[in-house]
């Protein structure tokens, strides 16, 4: 099923006088329990499509419908509650909180996703995903112990802990040795299929695209065809 479907969206910068057309109308649509990445060279529009979809940034022309919803012609405050409680996000660098712990950093996204559990309940699920990702054993330790591929399993943990329905990941590799980027991938892989999320990934690595179900090309603001990777 589509959870999310990008149309016709078009992004026009302006510098000065010039006017430049970053998105020439793109489409996609992406599916349950389906990783599909974004691929082609770089300023090819990857990250503004990306933004654009999680509603981190407005778009000139076109729609994005996330549960048959228009999101590009939601309030801020609309938009912000989406992201808050229905998407997450991975970046290139794992970005957590230094003076928390692993399992302070996964409590505080639970608060920003406005979580209705009891506390006790919230320790429940931070041990859960925490075993989920392999870290549970360092739940009270700081990111300045933790090793590069340990800091985004951690901020893997935390973009999945309200269980979202979509997570964007913008080359959650990128930063990561080739052994430590294969176990990240394998990860978010068995959490895209799991917990049935809606996953789209940026990434500049082809060796990643081996975990994706669907590859988009992206070259000068436009899709060059959707192409399904077989199983
Ligand atoms: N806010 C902005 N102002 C001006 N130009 C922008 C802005 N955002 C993006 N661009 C331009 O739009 C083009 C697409 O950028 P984008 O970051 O989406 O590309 P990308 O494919 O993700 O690149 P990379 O792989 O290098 O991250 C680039 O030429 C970039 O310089």
């Amino acid at each position: 099923m589509a959870v999310f479907t990008v149309d016709q969206v078009r992004k026009t910068i302006t510098n000065g006088q010039v006017k430049e057309e970053i998105l020439k109308g793109i489409n996609l649509s992406l599916r349950e329990g389906e990783i599909t990445a974004l691929v082609g060279a770089s300023g090819s529009g990857k990250s503004t499509l990306l933004t654009i979809a999680a509603g981190l940034q407005p778009a000139t022309d076109g729609t994005v419908l996330f549960e048959g919803k228009n999101i590009l012609t939601m309030s801020s405050e609309q938009v912000r509650k989406i992201r808050a409680s229905k998407f997450g996000f991975v970046f290139q660098f794992a970005h957590l909180v230094p003076f928390l712990t692993v399992a302070e950093q996964l409590m505080l996204m639970l608060d920003v996703a406005e979580s209705t559990l009891k506390k006790t309940e919230q320790k429940q699920e931070v041990d859960k995903i925490l075993n989920l990702v392999g870290m549970e054993h360092r739940k009270d330790a700081y990111p300045s112990s933790l090793s590069g591929g340990e800091k985004q399993r951690v901020a893997i943990a935390r973009a999945i802990i309200h269980q979202p329905k979509v997570l964007f990941a913008d080359e959650p590799t990128a930063s990561l040795d080739s052994r430590k980027s294969h176990d990240v991938m394998t990860l978010i892989r068995d959490l895209t299929k799991t917990l049935n999320i809606t996953t789209l990934l940026v990434t500049h690595d082809e060796e990643m695209l081996s975990y994706t179900d669907h590859i988009i090309k992206m070259s000068d603001g436009r899709t060059r065809g959707q192409v399904h990777c077989p199983a």
